[in-house]
């Protein structure tokens, strides 16, 4: 009986205990649920109250231009886009320029412009998925990914359900959700390489395919959309747009073969003045036309521009509530406080000179610029030497994670010319002769050639050369004018520079550049062609070690020769 009473009372007590606990779970449950519910509703009321609260829109969000016409000094960055991403056809497109000079604004608006094509494939309802390559990183064990997509193996704190089933979780990335639409990738240039393998491998397929250790085609308890996702993949069917501030040759040539390269111009100073203008009427300030040149002259891009105008808008409130005109003192203020330099902005020489010609080159993605030579050279009768100074002999590009080293060939191209200069009897093997590029850019070499050539003739000579006329070409060792890159760019830098000619190999000649307005363009095939051009008949020339006749005999002795060599080979 005795034991009958204490297995009751055993049992009693355990159940009391078992009770207990499951009470105390239940409780402690309840309890975490009434704090959770209170925190949420707290930071519900914050968000709310944040969500209610809102500065005045930045002015650079007002005057972001809502139309491609409202995109300004982009007249054939914008034909390519349209050509690119408007027509039944997508592709995919890299757009190469300085910041600030409309790259964003102008891919945000071309997907809007393709949807008003009844033949574009892309549907009203299209994504436009837009990624920063700069903040996008790599994240090597493939937990987060961004762009592609990645898988919440059930490994992870926090799986949820699926995970503590053990089930791993694809995660769609931004390539899926610019499915049927457009992905935009901000400077792409800054992806690590493996995101931009990646990438390449899902403008491939059109589709993403997701890994993981934890996924087996066997397990029956993963959902059938699971399986379908890791069996056939995620879509992936968009048309890229990748912006970048890089050079091509930093960006993987993988990549650019499989997009319609474009390139933005950096804004001239009349495009800046109109940005800085449009500005000013979205405040609804007046401002004088030397303020507007004043900001063009500073302003180094679109984006410099309206924040010019944003500051000295403030300052003109701040001074006087009711101004509606913005001054000059402001402007200047704006400067001052900024520690704003002016921009470059090289002219050629107002006056024709011995030794100084006026090349052209290519910097940054196709920006061109007018890159001065000059030369001197000291008759010596123990022989020449040749000195260069002013280049920077090499150059470094891009982070540490993919760097490219050029190296200036100036110097070689310099020893070329002097050959050149030799075989048409110039005897420049007799001077000391000194180059110089002033400003310290890196000189390419031998898209200057041409330059150097007339320059160091021009000095052994000592006969002027016309200062209203750019030139660009590589120079062969038979005093041929060899092709080179970058000619479109640099016929408009020699134009905004003040010339009135420019000089190009002739097969670099393009029906375009028959018809620039700004410009004469002058296609040359041999060194001749371009001494003549370029240096000024002897009533110009300076006091020279040479005297003119001197001078004059050489050059057209020189000239003769090789017409008469040329001559001679056509006939033979
Ligand atoms: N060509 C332009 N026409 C009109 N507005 C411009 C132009 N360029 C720049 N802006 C102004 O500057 C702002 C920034 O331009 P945007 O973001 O398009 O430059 P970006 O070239 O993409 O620069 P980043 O490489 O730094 O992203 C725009 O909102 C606009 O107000």
């Amino acid at each position: 009986m005795n034991w009958m009473v204490l297995l009751i009372f055993t049992q009693i007590f355990f159940g009391a205990i078992i009770g207990l606990y499951f009470w105390n779970l239940l409780h402690n449950q309840h309890v975490q649920r009434i704090s959770i519910d209170k925190e949420s509703k707290k930071e519900l009321e914050q968000l709310r109250k944040m969500n209610s609260l809102s500065l005045s829109e930045p002015l650079s969000e007002r005057i972001r231009p809502r139309t491609m016409e409202d995109v300004i000094g982009q007249k054939d960055g914008i034909l390519g886009l349209r050509a690119a991403l408007c027509g039944a056809n997508p592709q995919h497109v890299i757009i190469y320029g300085p910041p600030g000079i409309g790259k964003t604004a102008a891919a945000r608006l071309v997907l809007e412009e393709a949807k008003r094509n009844p033949d574009s494939p892309f549907k009203s309802s299209a994504p436009f998925v837009e990624l920063d390559g700069a903040t996008a990183r790599f994240d090597e064990r493939g937990i987060a990914d961004p762009l592609i997509g990645s898988v919440h193996d059930p490994i992870y704190q926090g799986a949820g359900a699926l995970g503590q089933a053990g089930i791993p979780q694809p995660k769609e990335g931004a390539v899926t959700h610019a499915h049927g639409g457009v992905l935009f990738i901000d400077e792409i240039g800054e992806l690590h390489p493996i995101q931009l393998n990646k990438l390449l491998k899902v403008l491939e397929d059109r589709r993403v395919f997701l890994e993981s250790a934890y996924y087996s085609e066997e397990n029956r308890q993963i959902p059938n959309y699971i399986h379908e996702i890791f069996q056939k993949g995620l879509p992936a069917d968009f048309r890229l747009i990748g912006a970048t501030t890089r050079r091509p040759e930093e960006i993987p040539p993988a990549i650019r073969s499989r997009c319609l390269e474009i390139f933005f111009n950096e804004l001239s100073h009349p495009d800046i003045q109109l940005i800085a203008k449009r500005a000013a009427d979205k405040l609804n300030l007046e401002v004088p036309q030397v303020c507007l040149e004043k900001i063009a002259e500073y302003a180094k891009n679109g984006r410099e521009a309206v924040n010019m105008m944003q500051i000295a808008a403030g300052m003109t409130i701040a001074h006087n509530e009711k101004a509606r005109r913005i001054g000059l003192a402001e402007i200047e203020w704006v400067i001052n406080a900024s520690r704003l330099v002016p921009k470059p902005n090289r002219k050629v020489q107002a006056k024709p000179q011995i030794g100084l010609v006026s090349g052209l080159a290519v910097y940054g993605p196709g920006r061109g610029v007018l890159l001065e030579v000059e030369a001197a050279a000291v008759k010596s009768r123990h022989g020449g030497s040749v000195t260069i100074t002013g280049i920077a002999e090499e150059e470094t590009m891009g982070s540490s994670g993919r760097s490219i080293t050029r190296k200036s060939m100036a110097r070689g191209s310099v020893e070329n010319v002097l050959t050149v200069l030799n075989r048409m009897g110039f005897s420049a093997y007799k001077y000391h002769i000194h180059v110089n590029f002033p400003g310290g850019a890196l000189v390419d070499g031998p898209s200057a050639g041409i330059s150097m050539a007339v320059a160091v003739c021009s000095a052994i000579l000592r006969r002027k050369v016309d200062s209203g006329i750019a030139m660009t070409g590589e120079l062969g060792l038979h005093g041929q004018v060899k092709p080179v890159g970058g000619v479109a760019a640099k016929v408009e830098a020699a134009a905004e520079a003040g010339a009135g000619r420019v000089m190009i190999p002739r097969e670099n000649m393009q029906e375009s550049l028959k018809h620039n307005e700004k410009i004469e363009v002058i296609p040359v095939d041999t060194l001749r062609e371009v001494l003549e051009l370029a240096l000024l008949p002897e009533e110009n020339a300076g006091d020279g070690q040479e005297s003119p006749s001197f001078s004059t005999a050489l050059l057209d002795r020189s000239l003769s020769a090789r017409s008469a060599s040329s001559r001679v080979r056509k006939d033979s």
